[in-house]
């Protein structure tokens, strides 16, 4: 299951996109009314021309970069297993119910269906909205196949392995900096998804203290992420970074990665490697934001060499450590 894309570069079509994805209560979780009013009247028709432009400069002749690669991924991952692999996208086609119907043809006694959210780290933006909705599609269709999900696996050793072996080569090149960019989420949304009520944001070191609240704690599952992958990659302390990209509004976490783009180089940061870990698949928010945006910044203000590591997209390991996990579950 991974987040979806409108079905072309209309702007037609990323309207109806832009519509469900924020109009969906775990995306922008105001009251029904206010979200309405807030996304139908303001913010999409504002920015559903825009996105359409940023889509086109990505889009490919298969279509959106974030389905093709998910295929493509899916492709990889049959031969690894008896069972038949589907995809699905929380938004947009192919649908859940489309990824329901087709596996029951391939399977009429339908016993189990693994569903794995394609995202590292618990956010109620990205994991629970995908989590809640692909169960909703079974309540309601009344399917009696059993529904099983996998867990984030931000701290999971065959995706941290994974991960790290896919940077590994990147690293020869001459580098003064890595930054791992990950896709932002309001302050307020770490807040809502805390157990505990009282744990995360509250002091700035919350992420390192020992807490049930890092179930799901996205802030705390990022950091974790990095914190595996440099000590796999034996990167020193210093010469990495985490920052928070495609912030839309105020109070999202940071520091953001714009703004850090534009202040590295002035700290003597000339040469930068990036990645964005909390997407598998590169889509709109990586090609276009990240690789050419970003890139156009960190240049502007006196950076010399940018390089973005692709995300693990259909990686053979990265197949493998899914494999494995469906073997398990
Ligand atoms: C309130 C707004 C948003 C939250 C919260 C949010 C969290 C979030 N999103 C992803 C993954 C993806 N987001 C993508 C695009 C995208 N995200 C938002 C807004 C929020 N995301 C918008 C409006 C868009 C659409 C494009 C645009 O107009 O900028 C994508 C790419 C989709 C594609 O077609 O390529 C992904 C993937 C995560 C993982 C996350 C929470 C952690
Ligand atoms: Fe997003
Ligand atoms: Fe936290």
């Amino acid at each position: 299951m991974n987040l979806g894309s409108p079905d072309s570069t209309t702007t037609r079509d990323v309207r109806t996109y832009l519509m469900e994805f924020l109009m969906d209560k775990r995306v922008i979780d105001y009251p029904w009314l206010f979200r309405k009013i807030l996304v139908g009247g303001l913010i999409v028709p504002f920015r559903a021309a825009k996105s359409a432009e940023a889509y086109k400069t990505i889009w490919t002749k298969e279509g959106s970069p974030l389905i093709v690669l998910t295929r493509e991924l899916q492709q990889a991952l049959q031969p690894l297993v008896d069972e038949p692999v589907g995809i699905a996208m929380r938004y947009g086609n192919p649908s859940m119910d489309d990824a329901y119907r087709s596996l029951l043809k391939q399977v009429p006694q339908l016993e189990e269906v693994i569903a794995i959210p394609l995202y590292p780290h618990y956010a109620m933006a990205s994991y629970e909205t995908a989590v809640e909705y692909a169960r909703e599609i079974h309540r309601k269709n009344k399917y009696t196949f059993r529904l099983t999900f996998i867990k984030p696996f931000y701290n999971d050793p065959s995706y941290l392995k994974a991960l790290s072996e896919h940077i590994r080569p990147y690293l020869q090149k001459q580098y003064d900096h890595i930054l791992f960019s990950y896709h932002g989420v309001p302050a307020r949304h770490i807040r809502k998804s805390d157990p505990t009520g009282h744990h995360c944001l509250s002091s700035a070191t919350c992420c390192d203290t020992a807490s049930p609240a890092h179930a799901t704690c996205y802030r705390h599952q990022c950091f974790a992420t990095t914190r595996e992958v440099v000590r796999q990659l034996g990167i020193p302390e210093g010469k990495y970074s985490n920052s928070f990209q495609s912030r839309l509004g105020k109070g999202w976490l940071e520091p953001f990665t714009d703004i850090r783009l534009e202040e590295m180089p002035k700290e003597g940061i000339k040469r930068l490697l990036i990645l964005c870990p909390a997407f598998v698949s590169d889509c709109l928010e990586t090609l276009e934001e990240i690789a050419i945006r970003g890139k156009e910044a960190f240049l502007a203000a006196g950076g010399e060499e940018y390089t973005m590591i692709p995300c693990l997209n259909a990686d053979s390991q990265w197949a493998a450590a899914l494999a494995g996990w469906i073997k398990e579950a």
